[in-house]
């Protein structure tokens, strides 16, 4: 089962199910190396953390997962499925959802409205079996019905419920994401990536979002968190990576990496190793590490 007592639209990953693979990734971009000769695997079940500094290749490596940039060099497999050529929409399909930096602010609609469309949407879209054309038209439409009584149950798993009828365009940025992770979980992901989202979010509800991480890879979802902060990436996932320049510097266990020479240079400042790898000029400067913003 997937994202968290929701009803699933695809069976379960099995247990031999292989989740995401990225391997030899390679972008670049107006002249500039975002991402060089990346790789990483994201297992069902688990949390992986993905950490850099700004500008390290952390949000052009997830687009190139979903399929919102084609990479020069390099594959993405889901599973048995090498989904290197493939569209956003076959990735999205396949069980690959995922929440952005920079919400989507609708202008018109509420948060809850906004929930719901991506719910009736994925209803839309979705196999629901059924022998004859009659059996799955039938399904389709009841799905469609379904979905907005799935809006509270997704809101109230991201601790925004009292937000559902506020116009998008108005709550704070950390609940627009919170409300991103919303509408990626009405698509019933089997991989959810996650960008930078701690970014803004008062203590509370960053140890609520922390929780319901973890349930969810409990649930057998695969999850890649993608952030610059190190604490709270590190508190949460079973394995940690770090982009820095475009590389991936370090990869294991959250403890190993952070006692990394090459990691503490990246990060804090330390000598080391690193210095030798720095992303281009044209990266621009990279700010500070942040801290969570206080309740
Ligand atoms: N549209 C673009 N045009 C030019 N350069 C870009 C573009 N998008 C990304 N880059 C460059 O690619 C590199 C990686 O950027 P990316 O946004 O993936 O890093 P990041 O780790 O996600 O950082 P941040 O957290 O600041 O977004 C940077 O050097 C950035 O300047």
């Amino acid at each position: 089962m997937r994202a968290a007592g929701l009803r699933t639209g695809r069976e379960a990953p099995m247990s031999t199910a292989q989740g995401l693979r990225v391997a030899d990734v390679t972008v670049r971009i107006r002249g500039v190396t975002a991402v060089r000769g990346a790789a990483l695997t994201v297992p069902p079940g688990t949390v992986t953390g993905l950490i850099g500094p700004d500008g390290a290749g952390k949000t052009t490596l997830c687009d190139v997962i979903t399929g919102l940039r084609r990479p020069a060099a390099g594959t993405v497999h889901l599973d048995d499925a090498d989904l290197t050529g493939s569209a956003a929409r076959e990735r999205a399909r396949r069980g690959i959802a995922r929440t952005f930096q920079e919400p989507e602010r609708c202008r018109s609609r509420t948060v809850g409205e906004s929930v719901r469309d991506a719910a009736r949407r994925h209803a839309a879209e979705r196999d629901h079996g059924g022998r004859t054309v009659r059996d799955r038209w039938t399904r389709r439409r009841e799905a469609q019905r379904d979905a907005g009584a799935r809006v509270g149950e997704l809101l109230a798993r991201d601790g925004i419920a009292e937000f559902a009828d506020r116009p998008a365009r108005e709550v704070p940025p950390g609940v627009a994401r919170l409300a991103g992770l919303a509408r990626a979980l009405a698509a019933e992901p089997a991989v959810l990536l996650l960008d930078e989202p701690w970014a803004g979010l008062p203590d509370r509800r960053a140890r609520a979002l922390e929780v319901l991480l973890r349930d969810l890879a409990a649930e057998g979802v695969a999850v890649l968190v993608a952030g610059h902060d190190l604490e709270p990436v590190l508190g949460v996932c079973d394995v940690l990576h770090v982009l820095h320049g475009g590389r991936v510097i370090a990869a294991g266990p959250p403890a190993e990496v952070r006692a990394d020479p090459r990691v503490r240079a990246a990060y804090l400042g330390e000598p080391g190793p690193v210095t030798t790898c720095r992303p281009s000029a044209a990266a621009g400067p990279r700010r500070a590490v942040r801290t969570r913003t206080p309740s």
